[in-house]
């Protein structure tokens, strides 16, 4: 039985945060923004360039004021939403892992934090998909953000971008089974109308991380899934912040 999202939105209601799943349908991508919702500071995780003024429009009818606007890592199948955003509302630092190769603003590590208002996001770099995933853990919310990681059910190809299945293996096992088994799971994608899982049900239920190692490896290699649609425009797009004009104050935290 799935935690609903309906759970999710209630279990918000009259407490200390703003949580919002949005969802942008022609690549199935989902994009979060989190939020104090005392001192206002707000955090996108993943948003797409198609979608950004949809996003800015939350956060402005929210009256949130936007810190971060964080990838998992660099997508192969959308353009990042991050440098529009940074178009929309100039103050916002795009974040993305130093493992990625890219550039942004902020460039995280492992065991990194990212602050917005009383609350903070841990990262822990999670490769396997790409050698730069990065998973986002709101421990204080009981949240954790899998990117392309772990899918509901399912988890990220493995098959380019220096994947590796068994990276990704090690890093699910390792980094986010190891959470409480009630942590809500929030991933980059779903195509099959998942919204949410928890850490407990996906180490019982997923049918790839269940498999031993030998036999996760075996199943990766035989996917034979397509390359994405969008996959020349989107990676040396991705590489910029989505955008090859930007000016970016680079740094790690
Ligand atoms: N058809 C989509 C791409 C679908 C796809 O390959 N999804 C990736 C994540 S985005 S790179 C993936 O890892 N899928 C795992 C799976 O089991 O589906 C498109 O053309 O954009």
């Amino acid at each position: 039985m799935y935690a609903s999202y309906k759970q999710t939105e209630m279990a918000k209601a009259g407490e200390d945060y703003i949580f919002k799943q949005l969802f942008e349908k022609e690549t199935s991508t989902y994009t979060y923004l989190l939020a104090d919702k005392k001192t206002k500071e707000a955090v996108l995780i993943d948003p797409v360039h198609e979608t950004a003024e949809r996003d800015v429009k939350v956060v402005k009818e929210l009256g949130l004021s936007l810190k971060y606007a964080l990838n998992t890592h660099m997508h192969a199948d959308h353009i990042t939403g991050t440098g529009e955003l940074k178009k929309l509302v100039p103050s916002v630092k795009s974040v993305i892992s130093e493992a990625s190769g890219a550039r942004a603003d902020v460039k995280v590590k492992d065991g990194d934090t990212l602050q917005f208002g009383k609350f903070k996001l841990d990262c822990r770099l999670t490769p396997g998909h790409t050698a730069g995933c990065m998973t986002y853990v709101w421990h204080q919310k009981g949240m954790v953000f899998t990117g392309d990681a772990l899918l509901i059910r399912a988890c990220g190809r493995t098959d380019f971008q220096q994947g590796s299945s068994e990276s990704l293996y090690e890093s699910v096992h390792k980094k986010i089974f190891t959470l409480p088994d009630e942590t809500l799971v929030f991933p980059g994608h779903d195509y099959k109308g998942f919204t949410v899982s928890t850490v407990g049900e996906e180490k019982k239920h997923n049918p790839r991380l269940t498999k031993t190692l030998p036999e996760f490896k075996t199943l990766m290699k035989n996917l034979n899934l397509p390359y994405p649609k969008k996959i020349d425009a989107s990676l040396p797009a991705n590489m910029v912040d989505g955008l090859c004009n930007l000016e970016l104050n680079e740094k790690t935290v």
